[in-house]
């Protein structure tokens, strides 16, 4: 039987780190993925999501230019050249992964899929048994799709197969209207698809505050219809479509699609790798209890990383837990606590949404009584009025005495500059007098922050 010192199982972006990490300390750590490789981030997530989105900011710059005086006669946005181009450029990200993964020694590799036998041993897809010492699990998440979606039958789409169509549908309907709806579905609208997006419970993105997702709603809402808390009720498919029936403004509506986009969330690859054979304890949603911080399991020798353990599906993050877990994994008697970042999330659609350090139900709890939030209207903002994007909402959350930032959210232009200065700030521990005391240039979007932090002092 093969024996392995570390086996890293999943070859994603937080796999391919932890094996680096792990590797640093062992001799003996195996990489194991069947494929296909070249990370979710690149191959269908992060990038060709990215890659489509700023084809349809071009078509909508150029539509939106009469704000500045300026009229192009006809835009056409040719599906065909727009994908295609969202596929070459993804495949150059692909490859650039896989490039990468020629330097790994072959006999540090194997490509077939694996599951637990025992809490030492693994299987793989062809029988064969591999005796571990340590083991990371870095499986990744795949879409969660709700049985009633599957009523579209061909007609569903998830984020993966969009990127493989070969021309832009006419129509789409978005289940979903969080990071990954928003992103495609405000895309797929600008590119000229007709979108209509559904959702349940009256959530907005990621947005926790009630006057932001209020304005994000506003926002989206302009370009395409969107019912965050839809009732839904059918969906058919039929021969070049599918129908959908809703209660739209308190009256039953049937519209047909070319295709449904489920965009509902994302569930941890954890069903099928054998945890039932292990004595690892799990939570409810069958996800192996781990230590943020160590990335360690129940049972010492096995860590869970990336979108595998459902904490902060995020690339960065992924790449940072990999990171600890190699490490850690290759040097058990000495598990150290990483060092984890401050919350930041950022959703490219325009405007753009981020969410930083602690959410606002959070403070709410850890900090009752003492907190102030101020907020920032962009529509009253000199360089957005100038950019001819002044709309969106800012609140800063800080501690009463210290005034210390605690929390951040943003929906606005170039949001994700922004919201990397704050995030950094958080982690410094920054208070609203330290980051009144920084230079703010004129004119710039960095001056709306500088708004708020004084009205902020005025609330401490
Ligand atoms: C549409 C979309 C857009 C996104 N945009 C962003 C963004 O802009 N910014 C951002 O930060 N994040 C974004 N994300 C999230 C980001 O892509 C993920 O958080 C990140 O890719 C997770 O990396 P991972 O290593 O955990 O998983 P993956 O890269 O999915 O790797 C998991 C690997 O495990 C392998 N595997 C699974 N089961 C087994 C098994 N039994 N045996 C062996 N191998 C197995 C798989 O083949 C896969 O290669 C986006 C995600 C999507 C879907
Ligand atoms: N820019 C980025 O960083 C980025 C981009 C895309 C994805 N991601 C990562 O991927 C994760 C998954 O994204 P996601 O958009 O799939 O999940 P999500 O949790 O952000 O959004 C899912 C949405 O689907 C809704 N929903 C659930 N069931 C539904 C139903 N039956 N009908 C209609 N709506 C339903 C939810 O209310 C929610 O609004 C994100 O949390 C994020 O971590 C990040």
């Amino acid at each position: 039987m093969r024996k392995v010192n570390i086996a890293v199982i999943g070859a994603g972006s937080a796999g391919l780190t932890a094996y680096r990490s792990a590797r640093k300390y062992s001799d003996s750590v195996l990489l194991i993925d069947p494929g296909p490789l070249g990370t979710t981030c690149a191959r269908v997530g992060c990038m060709p999501s990215k890659l489509l989105i700023s084809a349809a900011d071009a078509a909508w710059n150029i539509q939106h230019a009469s704000t500045f005086g300026i009229t192009a006669r006809q835009v056409h946005v040719d599906g065909v050249a727009v994908l295609e181009r969202v596929r070459q450029m993804r495949d150059r990200f692909v490859a650039k992964v896989l490039k990468g993964m020629e330097s790994i020694p072959e006999l540090d590799k194997l490509d077939q899929s694996v599951r637990f036998v025992a809490d030492h041993r693994l299987e793989t897809s062809e029988g064969e048994l591999i005796e571990v010492d340590r083991v990371i699990i870095a499986t990744g998440s795949r879409p969660a799709v709700p049985d009633m979606l599957r009523l579209a039958g061909k007609r569903l789409l998830l984020n993966d197969d969009l990127f493989e169509l070969s021309t832009l549908p006419k129509s789409v309907v978005v289940f979903g209207p969080g990071v990954i709806g928003l992103e495609l579905g405000q895309a797929l609208s600008r590119l000229g698809v007709r979108v209509r997006m559904l959702g349940v419970g009256g959530s907005v993105g990621p947005l926790g505050d009630t006057d932001i997702r209020q304005a994000a709603l506003e926002c989206f809402s302009r370009e395409f219809p969107l019912d965050p808390d839809a009732q839904v009720n059918g969906i058919k498919e039929f021969a070049d479509g599918v129908e959908v029936t809703f209660v739209n403004n308190g009256q039953l509506k049937t519209e047909t699609f070319d295709y449904l986009l489920a965009a509902t969330g994302r569930r941890p690859n954890v069903d099928h790798i054998g945890l039932e054979n292990t004595s690892l304890a799990l939570d409810e949603r069958g996800v192996p209890v781990f230590d943020p911080h160590t990335l360690q399991c129940s049972l010492a020798h096995i860590f869970i990383v990336g979108d595998a353990n459902n904490h902060l599906p995020l690339l960065h993050e992924a790449v940072d837990e990999g990171a600890i877990a190699g490490r850690n994994a290759a040097q058990l008697s000495d598990v150290q606590r990483g060092r984890r970042t401050v919350p930041l999330a950022i959703v490219f659609s325009d405007p753009q949404m981020a969410t930083i350090g602690l959410q606002p139900s959070q403070i709410e709890q850890a900090y009752a009584g003492n907190y102030a939030v101020a907020s920032f209207d962009f529509a009253n903002q000199a360089r957005a009025k100038v950019l001819g994007r002044d709309y969106g909402l800012m609140k800063v959350w800080a501690e009463k005495e210290s005034g210390v930032l605690l929390g951040v959210e943003i929906l606005g232009p170039d949001a994700e500059h922004l919201a990397h200065l704050l995030a950094w700030s958080i982690q410094q521990q920054l208070s609203v007098d330290d980051l009144l005391g920084m230079p703010f240039y004129h004119p710039v979007l960095e001056e709306g922050v500088r708004s708020l932090l004084k009205e902020l002092k005025g609330l401490i």
